[in-house]
């Protein structure tokens, strides 16, 4: 079975969907990926967190997929609240994942906000119906197994920030390989001026991605942080100018990457993905596997009969 196949039956096992018996045994047999958040048996049923979080009601999130260059969109709809993600919001980016680990054409996805702004976090009126411990918990789980499966994706993945990127908005964005920020945008992680912490794992995401200490400096002061300083201490990766197209100047970013053979797209996230979580032979052993399904095959033969300069 190609490695290809294989490490999008994985990524489903890793997230703990579907998990036929032949899918985890392969993913067992590949030692690919750990099943970490197994550990919370009592509420790994992600099909029964997705139906209670489907009752509480309002806005959607929308996968626009284009087969021809391999891009998908995912627009986060709630314009009356700001984008606030609502429990049904939650279930459909759990729906969403699970439709892009099954895409075969898939090499990029762009998430964004609809109309002018990204996402001010968890909807207030979702949030007051389940302001208690047990359904904290159920959140937490459930949006950590979504915002993982979305980030080990084998696909190249960016968040363009409009608007305000606030609370579990800003932790979403953490969850994509890169950030695009239009110049009068803001982010901020807040949680902690309204005596909450980052449920959807942004706290963890941040601190592989900045550091520690600067992690800390964001998390811990809960700031708004303008497009030059996200820039400057490494939390976005371009700023866009306000009167850019966000998805336009995403599709661009993604082309320079997503030109590419769609195998060879895929892997090279997926190594680099595997690579950030695995021990360092663990991580070599698949780089290896990855690296064996692609040589000497049509598009290798391909490009060495057209003796490519590299100028
Ligand atoms: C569960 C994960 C943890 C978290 O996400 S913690 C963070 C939770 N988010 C918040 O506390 C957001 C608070 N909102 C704000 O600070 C501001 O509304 C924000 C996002 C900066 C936008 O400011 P403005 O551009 O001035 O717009 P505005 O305040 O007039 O907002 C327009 C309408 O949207 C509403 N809204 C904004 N964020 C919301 C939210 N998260 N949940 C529910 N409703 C929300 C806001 O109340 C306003 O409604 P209305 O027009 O007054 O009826």
């Amino acid at each position: 079975m190609a490695l290809r196949t294989i490490f999008r039956m994985c990524s489903v096992v890793t997230g703990l969907r579907n998990c036929g018996v032949p899918r985890k045994m392969a993913a067992e047999k590949m030692g690919l990926f750990t099943t970490h958040d197994r550990s919370i048996s009592s509420l790994d049923d992600y099909a029964s967190l997705r139906e209670h979080f489907m009752q509480f009601k309002g806005g959607s999130v929308d996968l626009v997929k284009d087969n021809e260059t391999g891009i998908a969109v995912i627009t986060l709809n709630n314009p009356d609240v700001k984008n606030a993600m609502t429990g049904k919001m939650m279930a459909d980016l759990y729906d969403t994942v699970g439709d892009l680990e099954v895409w075969n054409a898939g090499k990029g996805v762009i998430l964004r906000g609809s109309g002018t702004t990204f996402c001010s976090g968890g909807d207030l009126g979702t949030v007051r119906q389940i302001c208690n411990q047990a359904n904290g918990i159920k959140m937490s789980v459930f949006m950590h197994n979504i915002t993982s499966r979305l980030l080990q994706i084998p696909m190249i993945s960016v968040a363009t920030i409009q608007g305000t990127a606030l609370g579990g908005g800003a932790e979403l964005t953490t969850a994509c390989d890169f950030r695009l920020m239009t110049q009068g945008a803001r982010i901020g992680f807040v949680q902690i001026k309204l005596g909450v912490l980052t449920g959807w794992g942004g706290g963890t995401r941040l601190t592989k991605l900045l550091g520690k200490s600067k992690a800390l400096e964001v998390l811990a002061s809960g700031k708004m942080y303008d497009s030059k300083e996200a820039k400057s201490i490494g939390l976005i990766n371009d700023i866009l100018p306000d009167d850019s197209d966000p998805e336009d100047s995403a599709n661009e970013w993604l082309n320079r990457f997503c030109c590419w053979d769609p195998a060879a797209v895929s892997y090279t996230k997926s190594i680099v993905s595997v690579a950030e979580r695995s021990p360092y032979e663990h991580a070599l052993s698949f780089e290896r596997e990855c690296f064996s399904d692609v040589w000497g095959k049509p598009v290798h033969l391909n490009a060495l009969n057209r003796n490519i300069k590299h100028s």
